[in-house]
């Protein structure tokens, strides 16, 4: 009997860490003959026109997100479901989530994402790291991994950042003079302003006035551009491209953003770059702490950065605009979580009146409520891979190569197996270690070699720019009972406005 349970645990750790080897053991035992691995054809799902019916009719498309928990509940942690020409298995289970990205091989593919790369492939632009494969994500990943992922490299960029969270703070106060009212609303229109002017400082060490009484233009026409592109996405990859020329108009609209998207990151580099090769001339010294220099410096082709600097902007807005409304959002329904964080900003930066990337990295409550807050509304509800050169393991199934599997981490997240009590904001829960965890149930910032190459960067961003609001202000809610959803859109984003009350302290 222990025997036989030793050699089960051995195999349960063969399984868990080399998953491949350990199909291959299995194919070959004697059980393997009589339990038979099941096939894509036994995976359980709703029928096409179920699913078609809950996209279309239940505004599945804005609730994708609890579809993960109903699916899941309905079918179990894998089933399948088809998405105009797309079919996807869903695995919404930490250690099935787990197998899946330990088997992702060496260049991991995210998804498809074929009308992103139609889009390209289009208008003849290069690909950046979210939508480049292979050897080429390889080399930009290594690229741009020098300069996004050490922690020494991304403190450097915290001077910038706290410029543009100096004037967040004066664009909150302007906006309650205006109204002369301690209410702001729509908080998330403002983050994103601040996520575009973050992400610029970060990119070009120059700023683009989103913050200003008067945006400029161009700056409230790139964030249109990306609210129609994530909308407009879910829509051209589900149409088959044939339908493209047919029913124009989602097409139509989708490349006319990205071309304004790629045309404002252009503008702005050249820009950039005509400084620099003034100072040249000049025979002056040339140096940067900016991304886009950094990228300049590695020789990559002006086409390569082009397409980089366009997505690593789409990147830096939405998600610092979500997190950072979700998070003033739950510290302002608990009093008296915000009253301790704003204990240990206080304690740490011993009144600094500019709390700094030094003075962030020694909070562990903010940390807490950052991971809190992604856990309960993590910007990319569902991440996926599509592992294209061999078949794998997923549970009880065999997945053949080239199927897209989503990774349901909404699901997971509010898993109460793992998150007791899992739809309550509740950050202390980071704070000690908890054997129920499992280390994939949470995972906002994805995984391994694809994981997300802006976290660092984001975690800075969020933490300087929430030590300095609650500094300032105490923060409540507009009223107990106005409760906000979070709703898809390709991204997960407050379904509707949220208000809040800043008090002055
Ligand atoms: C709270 C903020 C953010 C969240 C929750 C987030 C989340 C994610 C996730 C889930 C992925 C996919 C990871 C995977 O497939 O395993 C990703 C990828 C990526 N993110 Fe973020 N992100 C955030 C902020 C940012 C920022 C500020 C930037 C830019 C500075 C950025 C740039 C990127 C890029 C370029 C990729 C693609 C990486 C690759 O394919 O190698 N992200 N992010």
């Amino acid at each position: 009997m222990s025997q036989t349970l030793k050699l089960a645990s051995k195999s349960s750790l063969l399984y868990r860490y080399f998953p491949e080897m350990w199909a291959e053991v299995a194919s070959k035992s004697p059980e393997a003959v009589v339990k038979r691995q099941k096939s894509l054809a036994d995976i359980p799902g709703p029928t096409t026109f179920s699913f078609l019916a809950d996209l279309f009719c239940r505004k599945g498309l804005s609730r994708l997100h609890e579809l993960q928990l109903e699916g899941k509940a309905k079918f179990g942690p894998v089933w399948k479901a088809s998405f105009g020409p797309i079919l996807t298995v869903n695995v919404a289970d930490p250690a099935l989530i787990e197998q899946v990205l330990r088997q992702e091989g060496k260049h991991p593919i995210r998804s498809d994402l074929c009308s992103w790369k139609d889009y390209r492939q289009c208008r003849g632009h290069a690909y950046g790291l979210l939508t480049a494969e292979g050897e080429e994500w390889q080399r930009l990943r290594s690229i741009l991994g020098k300069h996004m992922l050490k922690p020494k490299e991304v403190e450097e960029y915290g001077g910038a950042l706290n410029d543009v969270v100096t004037d967040l703070i004066k664009c909150l106060e302007y906006q309650q003079r205006q109204s002369q009212s301690l209410m702001i609303k729509d908080i998330a229109s403002i983050f994103y302003k601040f996520g575009l002017e973050g992400i610029s400082s970060v990119l070009f060490e120059s700023r683009i006035g989103c913050l200003e009484p008067n945006v400029p233009e161009e700056t409230e026409q790139f964030i249109q551009s990306i609210n129609t592109m994530f909308v407009m996405t879910l829509l051209t990859m589900a149409m088959p491209r044939f339908l493209h020329h047919i029913i124009k108009k989602p097409w139509q609209k989708f490349c006319d953003s990205w071309d304004y998207m790629f045309a404002f990151a252009k503008r702005h580099i050249d820009k950039r770059m005509a400084e620099v090769a003034e100072k040249v001339a000049w025979g002056k010294k040339v140096e940067g702490k900016y991304l886009t220099y950094y990228l300049a410096q590695e020789k990559l082709p002006m086409k390569s950065v082009y397409g980089n600097v366009t997505e690593l902007l789409l990147a830096g807005v939405d998600t610092i605009s979500s997190t950072l409304s979700w998070s003033l959002y739950e510290l302002s329904r608990h009093p008296c979580i915000q009253t301790a964080l704003y204990h240990e900003i206080c304690e740490v930066t011993q009144d600094e009146p500019i709390p700094s990337a030094v003075h962030v990295a020694k909070m562990p409550l903010m940390k807490a409520v950052m991971k809190e807050v992604l856990r309960l509304y993590p910007v990319i509800p569902g991440n996926a891979r599509l592992i294209s050169d061999r078949d794998i393991l997923v549970g009880e199934y065999t997945i053949p190569k080239k199927t897209l599997i989503s990774l349901c981490h909404y699901a997971t997240s509010r898993d109460e197996r793992f998150f007791p009590n899992p739809n309550k904001f509740h950050p202390e829960r980071w704070l000690q270690k908890d054997e129920s965890q499992h280390p994939y149930a949470s995972i906002p910032f994805g995984f391994g070699k694809r994981s997300c190459i802006g976290r660092r960067i984001a975690e800075l961003e969020v933490y300087l720019a929430l030590a300095r609001i609650l500094t300032h202000f105490e923060v409540r809610p507009e009223d107990e009972d106005s409760i906000v959803r979070p709703m898809t859109r390709t991204l997960l984003v407050p379904e509707k406005e949220i208000n809040l009350q800043f008090i002055h302290r």
